[in-house]
């Protein structure tokens, strides 16, 4: 609903494709990641899952910047970005949430969002406008008028997800944006993000710990194990996957 209603959202967006190709990280000695190739398509969601210390975060702070990678290249389409700033990626579209996340406080909920609207070029209007279908879309109506400082832990990371979908990215990068939630208002939240990226034709590339959750709500998953891919694929593929099944359900747990 909101590229029919919003002018300046209504060019189509290009269809492309986010990649870390043969990434690789190894910190003094430790080798967090190692030949993971991964992809975001415009549109879609990808869930990043996989034990304790398989490199998850990694992967995303090497897609999002935040770390260079020692080994491999990460791709916008043609464009290699490897040596780019999270600032300058985060400046092309490319957004990246914290699991802790800084808000106004003294600014309401729906003032958050909008001064992050306005911040990325939009006119008043077209702020507000924006700022109220991404209330509704996330459920955050009925707290709108309230103060951000007030919002417990799980909102406020709800509001930081609103704040980063405010500045219209190509692609937004999630470290577990359902932290602290149980099942059902992960599953909730998660699809929230599923329509709006398709509707925005942003491509999610998101963490997170819950195999269930990331079963019924994302197009594709990518399965890390020690730093390794161990499985990537549709999630009705991955759901049997025998090293998924043993990392899941086998002797570890
Ligand atoms: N800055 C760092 N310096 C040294 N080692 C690191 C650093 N960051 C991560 N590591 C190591 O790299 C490996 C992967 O860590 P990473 O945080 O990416 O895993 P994760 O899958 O996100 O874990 P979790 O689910 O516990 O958050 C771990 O062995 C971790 O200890």
């Amino acid at each position: 609903m909101w590229s029919k209603t919003m002018t300046t959202t209504t060019e189509a967006p290009q269809a492309e494709t986010l990649r870390l190709v043969d990434g690789g990280m190894n910190f003094d000695g430790v080798q967090a990641l190692e030949d993971v190739s991964i992809s975001v398509n415009s549109g879609e969601v990808v869930g990043l899952i996989g034990p304790n210390g398989s490199g998850k975060t990694t992967t995303l702070n090497l897609v999002s910047g935040m770390l260079q990678p020692t080994t491999g290249r990460v791709m916008l389409g043609d464009k290699e970005l490897t040596r780019m700033s999270m600032r300058k990626r985060a400046r092309i579209g490319i957004v990246r949430t914290f699991q802790s996340v800084r808000v106004f406080g003294r600014l309401t909920v729906a003032e958050n969002i909008e001064v992050a609207a306005l911040g990325c070029g939009l006119r008043r209007h077209e702020a507000r406008e924006l700022t109220e279908e991404l209330l509704a879309d996330l459920n955050l109506e009925s707290v709108a008028n309230t103060a951000a400082e007030s919002s417990p832990a799980g909102l406020i990371r709800t509001i930081g997800i609103a704040r980063a979908l405010a500045t219209r990215p190509k692609f937004l990068l999630l470290d577990e944006p359902a932290a602290g939630q149980n099942e059902s208002e992960a599953v909730e939240l998660i699809e929230a993000i599923r329509n709006i990226s398709r509707r925005r034709a942003c491509g999610v590339l998101l963490v997170e710990h819950d195999m269930s959750v990331v079963m019924s709500t994302c197009d594709r998953l990518h399965v890390l194990d020690s730093g390794r891919t161990v499985t990537a694929g549709l999630p009705q593929d991955i759901r049997h996957d025998p090293q998924v099944v043993e990392i899941y359900f086998g002797k570890r747990h």
